[in-house]
């Protein structure tokens, strides 16, 4: 191959990679799947019906913008034919005071339009985010398994933000080009046919410069937003971990994984934007081809006596605002495409299925006696070859508390989800006072159960409104009641604003004992028939775990209990211990406790 050939292919290569765009597959945040704009719009568009009307009238301003722009350009036509050009002034005033009313009115229907506009768009992001978010209450714990908690916040914020201009400016910004281009177009063709028609030669190349452009940005533009979902997910993943990336001296690691999605983010951005840079001058390269190719015929028909000085400035000014649409339209194309990556990212989480959901003709659960029945339950995980739980059978009476043992892994905490039903067992069944769990509704289902788990979860509010989240707008008295019963009386009173005092994102301005209490008071305030211990003292030293060893007692009184733990003190609070291996009973055993 001769050096010639071989530089220019390098040459042709480079200019590829400049005028493309090419995506990633690594990072943090895999890519949504591909989701057609048709396909957006329909799923987009039950958003936008509530305010249809108001749209429909946006429209009708959307289309009176232009009228008066025209008029106004009609207007100065004949200032120009009637006025400068024989030299009569007395000609002029009535054409400018017309000219004047009309731009006062244009101004109206402008203003009109961008505040129906600015409160429509802000009316759609409120329905869509709380839609999403709606969504994602709903959703199965195996959904926040697999996605991020900072790449879902991503999606709820900057991809949302991205979407109203796909649907709704989307929808007015098309109405509005292609009623300015129809008006201009029509008076354009009116004023001189065959300058018109070469006006319109251009078209198809506006089309092919769009249509480049558009897929490269979409591309880049997904790119960019899968990796901004990377930067909040390392941020929030590091920020939630703060102790143990100081404990174990991982700040530069963690940096440089932050570094390396933002480094991602940046190309991809920087693509995005060589593409809309490009663009822009592309699209006005081709504009200005089309506006000389009709002045050049223009000025011969002056020379020929065909055409007015007036009438060759006013089709060169409707020339102007065609073309301006046309670039517009040009431009949406590109914006439809780059907030198309973010619907894609937003319709894979309204697409995430729960796991489970209350049946057609569910039931509400009455308030359950706490008979509590596993019938040869078999569960796996998905994408699991061993089961979790395999045929497993165990019945627990009212008022019983079972303590549940086993090695990692044996299938204890399984047993909870699916008692909560945030699984269902692949065979067998859950009961509950002998009924099949599966044909109760789920709110009244899980409103059977109390949980304290081995990571207690606690919102960044006071005290107070932790214990009151067990059941929402109970008493001062109750929650005082409850706060006494789980010992947090004993630490609550000295904080700062006693009960109101806030405890901390995560409740880490708490103690791990501390903690603990606060979610027992929450349990115990919501005096449900059935509880669920999982692990509750395994993250406490000895000298905690006794302080809520006490409390727990309290709680687990005359309720049926599922107690999941490795504690010998708290084992001999249960009336029997059953052990699990291989998500089977292994034993089975009754021993001295709280019944005795
Ligand atoms: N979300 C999940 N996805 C896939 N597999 C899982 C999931 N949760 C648990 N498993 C698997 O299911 C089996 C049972 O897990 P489970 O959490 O019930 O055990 P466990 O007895 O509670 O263990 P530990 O005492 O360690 O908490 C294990 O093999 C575990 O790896």
């Amino acid at each position: 191959m001769s050096d010639q050939l071989r530089s220019r292919r390098a040459l042709s290569r480079r200019l590829r990679r400049f005028l493309t765009v090419s995506e990633t597959t690594d990072g943090v945040v895999a890519a949504a799947p591909v989701v057609p704009i048709r396909a957006m719009f329909r799923r987009f568009w039950p958003y936008v019906r509530p305010d249809l009307p108001v749209l429909l009238l946006s429209l009708v301003f959307v289309v009176l913008t232009p009228l008066a722009a025209a008029a106004s350009i009609w207007i100065f036509k004949h200032i120009i034919d009637s006025a400068i050009v024989p030299g009569r002034p007395s000609a002029l005033w009535p054409l400018a005071a017309a000219l004047v009313a009309i731009t006062l009115a244009g101004g109206v229907v402008s203003y009109a339009s961008s505040s129906i506009s600015a409160w429509m768009a802000e009316r759609f992001l409120l329905r869509l985010r709380g839609g999403v978010f709606d969504h994602l209450l709903g959703l199965s714990p195996s959904f926040f398994e697999r996605h991020r908690a900072g790449d879902v916040v991503s999606r709820l914020t900057g991809d949302i933000g991205a979407i109203e201009s796909l649907v709704l400016s989307g929808v007015t910004r098309t109405i509005s080009y292609a009623a300015r281009i129809a008006i201009f177009a029509t008076l354009a063709f009116m004023l001189r046919w065959e300058l018109a028609l070469l006006a319109f030669v251009v078209a198809p190349l506006f089309w092919l410069v769009a249509r480049h452009f558009s897929r490269q940005i979409k591309k880049a533009s997904r790119e960019k937003r899968r990796r901004s979902g990377g930067v909040s997910a390392v941020a929030e993943e590091t920020l939630a971990h703060m102790p143990l990336v100081q404990a174990y001296g991982q700040e530069r690691a963690e940096s440089s994984r932050l570094h390396a999605e933002g480094l991602a983010r940046l190309s991809a951005g920087l693509a995005s934007n060589r593409m809309s840079s490009l663009y822009t001058p592309a699209v006005e390269l081709v504009e200005m081809v089309g506006g000389l190719l009709v002045l050049g015929l223009g000025v011969w028909e002056l020379s020929q006596g065909r055409l007015t000085v007036g009438g060759l400035l006013a089709f060169v000014a409707y020339l102007t605002q065609l073309y301006g649409p046309i670039r517009g339209a040009s431009r949406l194309a590109t914006t439809v495409y780059s907030a198309s990556a973010s619907a894609e990212r937003l319709l894979e989480v309204l697409d995430s299925r729960p796991a489970v959901v209350s049946s057609p003709g569910a039931l509400a659960a009455p308030r359950s006696r706490g008979a509590v029945g596993f019938d040869s339950v078999s569960f796996s995980y998905e994408g699991s070859s061993r089961p979790a739980l395999d045929r497993l059978s165990l019945q627990i009476a009212p008022g019983e508390v079972v303590a549940v043992m086993g090695q990692n892994g044996a299938g204890k905490s399984t047993l909870t989800k699916l008692l909560m039903r945030w699984n269902d067992p692949s065979a067998g069944a859950v009961r509950l006072d002998g009924v099949d769990i599966r044909s109760y509704e789920l709110a009244s289902l899980r409103s059977q159960f109390a949980v304290v788990l081995q990571e207690t979860m606690l919102f960044d509010r006071s005290v107070a409104d932790n214990i009151l989240y067990g059941v929402p707008g109970a008493s001062r008295g109750a929650v005082l009641a409850a706060a006494q019963a789980a010992a947090v009386t004993d630490f609550a009173f000295d904080l700062p604003s006693g009960f109101d005092s806030s405890v901390g994102q995560r409740g880490r301005r708490l103690s791990g004992g501390q903690r603990q209490r606060v979610a027992i008071a929450r349990a115990l305030i919501r005096q449900a028939p059935v509880l669920i211990l999982d692990e509750p003292t395994a993250s406490l030293d000895a000298s905690t775990t006794r302080k809520v060893v006490e409390p727990l007692r309290r709680l687990m009184n005359g309720r049926t209990t599922l107690l999941i733990t490795h504690d010998r003190e708290l084992m001999g609070y249960a009336d029997r211990v059953v052990t699990l291996d291989g998500g089977r009973v292994v034993s089975d055993s009754r021993v001295r406790g709280l019944a005795s």
